[in-house]
């Protein structure tokens, strides 16, 4: 039997972490809806992401960011992972903390940057030293992080599935979070 989902998991960390492919994998495998606030902003606004910051401009988008999660939190518990940025602001990570749970999925700036880099749909990185930003955007954004409830490592070669998992098993640490269903005796 699938375990049962009592809060929703809220995917925080750099750009490139893999927190679109391994939440959406997370949700697959705990039986749940998956939603990526950046796809609800991009439906929203009928504009990619770099249309919007270019357009309205970041702190348009950090407003519509912050008032999707605040809405998605209150519902019933999914799978949300969420842009970069999200969790910096202190008014969304007390929301979280209160009524889901946030996992940071750590990486290193290799392994971040060989993620990041094969595409151009990410207008924070559009600079003369993409790499050099990444890497100034992970030191100021640490601390940050540092501040979700639980912390999963991925490196390189870990495949998207194994990184679900592993956020399985941190979940399962927390009853309150993820229910494990026994199967009833036979
Ligand atoms: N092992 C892996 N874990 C996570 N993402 C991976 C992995 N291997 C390749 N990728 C790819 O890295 C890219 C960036 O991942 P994404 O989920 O968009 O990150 P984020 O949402 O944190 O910016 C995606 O194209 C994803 O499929
Ligand atoms: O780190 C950030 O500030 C951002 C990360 C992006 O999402 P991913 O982290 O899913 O790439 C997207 O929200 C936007 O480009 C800004
Ligand atoms: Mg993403």
């Amino acid at each position: 039997m699938k375990p049962r989902l009592h809060k929703t998991v809220m995917m925080v960390g750099m750009m490139g972490a893999g927190k679109s492919a391994v939440g959406k994998e997370l949700a697959h495998v705990l039986g749940v809806p998956f939603v990526d606030s950046d796809a609800e902003i991009e439906r929203a606004a009928n504009a990619t992401i770099a249309e919007i910051f270019s357009r309205d401009g970041e702190a348009f988008f950090r407003d519509k960011e912050a008032r999707v999660i605040a809405r998605l939190i209150e519902g019933e518990p999914c799978v949300l992972s969420v842009g970069g940025g999200a969790f910096l602001r202190a008014d969304t990570r007390e929301k979280v903390s209160e009524l889901g749970v946030s996992v940071w999925l750590k990486a290193d700036l290799d392994t971040l940057w060989s993620r990041v880099k094969r595409k151009d749909t990410r207008p924070l990185l559009r600079t003369p030293n993409p790499r050099q930003t990444l890497a100034d955007l992970m030191r100021a954004r640490e601390p940050s992080y540092a501040q979700a409830d639980l912390i999963v490592a991925t490196t390189a070669d870990y495949a998207i599935e194994t990184t679900a998992l592993k956020v399985v098993e941190a979940l399962a640490e927390r009853p309150d979070v993820l229910e494990k269903l026994e199967s009833p005796p036979a």
